[in-house]
């Protein structure tokens, strides 16, 4: 069987993350299609990944998945530009399943503007895609069963891991992993500056800090990291990592005390409900 053709529509930040890892994966860029509305833009995607871009009509009509990568308000643009094609491919598996990678904007109004039983699933990506790193946190629309819910992992897990949810958790999930990345962003960046303001050159400073991220990451990833019995597969425990690094009257309590009297956790707390409600928001705006 020749590989599917995924067609994204929106050649942005996520949808460039998505093209560039599936490249990088090994995917054939051939297989590949981008509409993207800002010309120069369809020529960074050609120049640096080899994808082709074409009009949404012919994107329509040669997709097997059809991948949403619009900002939220221009989902309703994005899909009326394809429904008329749709509508005339044949329904099943002749019609492309959608994969909808949209903050926010629930499958009810995806389906709402394109032919009837179109398979929609909801993802949340995030960035670090582009690098095989992904997290994508996935929920089936009304009409998307096991067949498309299965094929859309299939083709994330190119990129990275994957995850099933109800959809009613989608916004949270924006909250945590869709928007995450920065978070950790801000966090070296403000290392970063920390160790600048204290005196170290700026490229000591970040490689110190980009490393120990990259460090911490594979520890909070790699079973029996903790120390606990077994690594048997079991999630290591964040509060046991951070244990490890604390010595009795050392630097790191010293720090940790110091981001706990500055409040980090309650502001972490935050950020994530104002992420969530944000989602929410976005969702009841233009879903
Ligand atoms: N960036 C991220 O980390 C993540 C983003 N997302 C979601 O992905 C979606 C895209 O986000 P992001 O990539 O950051 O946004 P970008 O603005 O970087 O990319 C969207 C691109 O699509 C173009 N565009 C707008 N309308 C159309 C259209 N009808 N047809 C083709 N192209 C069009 C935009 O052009 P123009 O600039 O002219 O509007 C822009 O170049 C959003 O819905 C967001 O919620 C999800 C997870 C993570
Ligand atoms: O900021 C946003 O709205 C998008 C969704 C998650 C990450 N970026």
């Amino acid at each position: 069987m020749s590989t599917p053709t995924v067609a994204v529509l929106g050649g942005g930040k996520i949808g460039e993350a998505l093209l560039g890892g599936l490249v990088a994966a090994g995917r054939a860029p051939g297989s590949l299609l981008v509409v993207e509305a800002v010309a120069a833009r369809a020529v960074e995607l050609t120049d640096r990944h080899g994808i082709v871009a074409v009009g949404a009509p012919e994107a329509a009509r040669r997709a097997d998945v059809l991948v949403v990568a619009v900002k939220p308000g221009d989902v309703p643009a994005a899909l009326d530009e394809v429904r008329d094609v749709l509508a005339g491919r044949a329904p099943g598996q002749d019609r492309p399943a959608v994969i909808s990678l949209a903050a926010g904007i629930p499958t009810a109004a995806i389906e709402a503007r394109l032919p009837a039983d179109t398979a929609v699933v909801r993802v949340m990506p995030n960035t670090p895609m582009l690098v095989g790193r992904a997290m994508c946190v996935l929920s089936p629309g009304a009409a998307a069963g096991e067949t498309e819910l299965a094929a859309a992992e299939e083709l994330l897990s190119a990129v990275g891991r994957t995850v099933r949810v109800p959809e009613s958790q989608q916004d949270l999930a924006t909250a945590l992993s869709g928007s995450g990345p920065a978070y950790v962003f801000l966090l070296a960046e403000a290392m970063i500056d920390a160790g600048v303001a204290l005196g170290l050159p700026r490229p000591v400073a970040t490689e110190l800090v980009t490393t120990t991220v990259e460090g911490a990451g594979g520890l909070l990833t790699t079973p029996g990291s903790d120390g606990r019995e077994g690594a048997d597969g079991t999630v290591p425990h964040p509060g046991l990592l951070r244990e490890a690094v604390t010595s009795p009257g050392g630097t790191t309590a010293a720090a940790l005390g110091s981001l706990e009297a500055d409040g980090v956790r309650a502001a972490l707390a935050r950020a994530v409900t104002a992420a969530r409600d944000r989602s929410v928001a976005l969702g009841r705006q233009y879903g």
